[in-house]
């Protein structure tokens, strides 16, 4: 059984078809990533995952249960982790406090106990503190850990908020264009951060990203779209040589480095 599985989705807004008939099959412990140019339908993927859309047509499986029973508000609930395109972080608060935030998931205790701080919550709170630790720890974060998000550099905001997503203890994460925004070392550190993700903490990876340098190095297979519809599954490789991801971007030959087509890159 896949792990999440995408069986015949359609999703129109108005005449514009987002999302056309789309059937993919996501395998546990694998990173897979979603590639095509400016409009394809890869974020209104990423929205259908998070059930902050509801598609015409098709089903949606997480760990082969009907995803589209759930409300966007128990998605995480689920084990499904998400970080956004445009960070979304607190602002005011320090590198700590947002992942702790990503813990809200696995709070057990009700209000009234952590009012008055039981034993339990105690307890609670300790397993929290260590399980933020660790993530810490896993990116390299200590010497941010106090900081207010306010006063951090771009890149290391977007690792705080793949820690942030971490934190939750995900089985599922989606990353949204990871390497926007990154410098060449930083979108290497990413790639880093990716593998390791996999390999050791088993974490299945489903990802949106047009720079296709990191798609190529970090994902074991890759679904192209353009205008809502599949042009090819397979590795990465075999996605940029297949003959309608080529047409799609227009007349290039393949896709360029930042995925986009060379007409885009060109504007
Ligand atoms: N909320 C919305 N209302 C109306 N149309 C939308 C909405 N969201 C997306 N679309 C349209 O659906 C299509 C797919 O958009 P989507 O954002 O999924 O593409 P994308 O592949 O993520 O593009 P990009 O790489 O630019 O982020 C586009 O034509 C877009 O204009």
């Amino acid at each position: 059984m896949s792990l999440l599985e995408f069986d015949h989705v359609t999703l129109r807004f108005g005449g514009v078809v987002a999302v056309n008939d789309v059937s993919v099959k996501i395998e546990e412990g694998e990173v897979f990533a979603l590639v095509g140019p400016n409009g394809a339908g890869k974020s209104t993927m990423f929205n259908l995952v998070s059930r902050f859309y509801d598609p015409a047509e098709g089903r949606i499986t997480f760990d082969g249960k009907d995803l589209l029973k759930r409300r966007s508000d128990e998605v995480p609930m689920l084990g499904i982790a998400r970080t956004f395109q445009n960070i979304e972080l607190f602002e005011q608060a320090t590198v700590l406090h947002n992942l702790l935030v990503g813990r809200q998931r696995h709070r057990k205790t009700g209000m009234i106990s952590e009012l008055i701080f039981t034993p339990k919550v105690r307890d609670e709170e300790r397993r929290h503190r260590e399980a933020v630790e660790q993530v810490i720890d896993f990116l390299d974060l200590q010497a941010y850990r106090d900081k207010m998000i306010s006063g951090l550099p771009y890149g290391v905001r977007k690792v705080v908020e793949l820690g942030r997503a971490l934190a939750t203890e995900p089985r599922l994460l989606l990353l949204d264009e990871p390497a926007s925004g990154l410098s060449v070392e930083e979108t290497q550190d990413m790639a880093f951060w990716i593998e390791d993700i996999q390999k050791q903490l088993g974490i299945t990876v489903l990802m949106v990203e047009h720079d296709m340098g990191l798609v190529s190095a970090v994902s074991n297979r890759v679904l192209a779209l353009a205008d809502g519809k599949e042009l090819a599954t397979g590795t990465s490789a075999e996605v940029q040589s297949h003959p309608a991801v080529i047409e799609a971007y227009l007349g290039t030959k393949g896709v360029s480095k930042t995925g986009k087509s060379k007409k885009e890159d060109a504007a």
